[in-house]
C-alpha cells in the first residue's frame, strides 16, 4: 500500500487512498499508527473516491475508532488533494459534511469547518467538581475553562472526562486559559488518541465556548503546544487556518 506521512503543528496522519489500500479495519489501523513497530500516527485518512477537486474521506483514530471530524486531518486531506489534482481549491467530504478548503501561501490552507453548536455549562464530576461546556463539531468536545491549565492537569483529567458516562461516545477535551479578547492557549486531550500538540475541531471547539461564554470575540487565535490556528465564526459556522506539510511518503505491508 502507498502511503503518505503528513503533520499539522505536529497532529500527524497518515494518508491512503482506495482501492490501493486495501480493506482498512481498526486492527489495521492501530498497526500503522503504532509508533515504534508501524508508522506512527495520531490517525489515518483514508480516501475513499476522488473524481477533480472533490474527495470523500474516513477519518480514523489511532485506537481504530472512526471520528467525524478532524479540523488539521481535513485540512491535511485538501493539501494532499490540492497537490495531486494540482488545485488551489478543493472539497473533502467527511461524515456528510462537504467541507470547501483554499490553499493559502506558504504551507496554509484555510478550511470551511461546518456548523458549530456549544451547549451550556454543566458540572462533570470526575472525583473533583469541573465547570465544562459540550461543543459539537460533528465530533464532540469538552471545553474547560483554568486559570492556569498545566501538563500535568490534561494526563490527569483528560482520560477521566474523555470516558466520563456523560459522553456516551467519549470526547475531545480542551484545557483552555483565556489569554485576551481575540486568544486562547489550550492543551488538547483527544478520543482515541489522547495528549496531542494541535487538534483543529478541539480548536475550534474553545473559540466557539469562548465566544458564546462572552470570554473572546471572533476571530480567535489558538496557541497550542504544536503553534498556532486561526478560527473565524460567524452564523453558527467555523472557518480554520493553519498549516500542513508532508513529510514522508512510501508504501508498506502493514
Ligand atoms: N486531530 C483532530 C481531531 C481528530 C478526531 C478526534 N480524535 C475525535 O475522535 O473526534 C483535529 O485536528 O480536529
Amino acid at each position: 500500500m502507498r502511503f503518505s506521512k503528513w503533520h499539522a503543528l505536529g497532529n500527524s496522519y497518515i494518508v491512503v487512498e482506495q482501492p490501493d489500500a486495501g480493506t482498512m479495519t481498526p486492527e489495521r489501523v492501530r498497526r500503522l499508527c503504532a509508533p515504534t513497530t508501524g508508522i506512527g500516527s495520531d490517525g489515518v485518512l483514508e480516501v475513499l473516491a476522488r473524481e477533480g477537486g472533490r474527495a470523500e474521506i474516513v477519518i480514523w483514530n489511532p485506537d481504530g475508532s472512526i471520528a467525524e471530524m478532524s479540523g488539521n486531518g481535513v485540512r491535511i486531506a485538501a493539501c494532499w488533494l490540492a497537490a495531486e489534482a494540482r488545485r488551489r481549491e478543493v472539497v473533502i467530504v467527511t461524515a456528510g459534511r462537504e467541507l470547501a478548503a483554499r490553499m493559502l501561501d506558504g504551507l496554509e490552507a484555510e478550511t470551511d469547518v461546518g456548523p458549530v453548536t456549544v451547549g451550556v455549562p454543566e458540572m462533570l464530576d470526575v472525583g473533583e467538581a469541573l465547570e465544562f461546556t459540550a461543543a459539537s463539531v460533528g465530533n464532540p468536545h469538552a471545553v474547560i475553562r483554568l486559570e492556569a491549565p498545566t501538563r500535568g492537569d490534561l494526563l490527569r483529567l483528560g482520560p477521566l472526562v474523555e470516558s466520563h458516562p456523560r459522553f456516551p461516545e467519549r470526547t475531545n477535551v480542551q484545557l483552555v486559559r483565556v489569554d485576551g479578547r481575540h486568544d486562547v492557549t489550550v492543551l488538547v486531550w483527544e478520543r482515541g488518541a489522547g495528549e496531542t500538540s494541535a487538534s483543529g475541531s478541539s480548536s475550534v471547539a474553545a473559540a466557539a465556548v469562548a465566544v458564546a461564554r462572552g470570554w473572546c470575540e471572533s476571530p480567535v487565535t489558538v496557541h497550542l503546544p504544536g503553534g498556532d490556528l486561526h478560527v473565524r465564526l460567524a452564523g453558527g459556522s467555523a472557518s480554520l487556518v493553519g498549516p500542513a506539510e508532508e513529510v514522508a511518503r512510501g508504501s508498506t505491508s502493514l
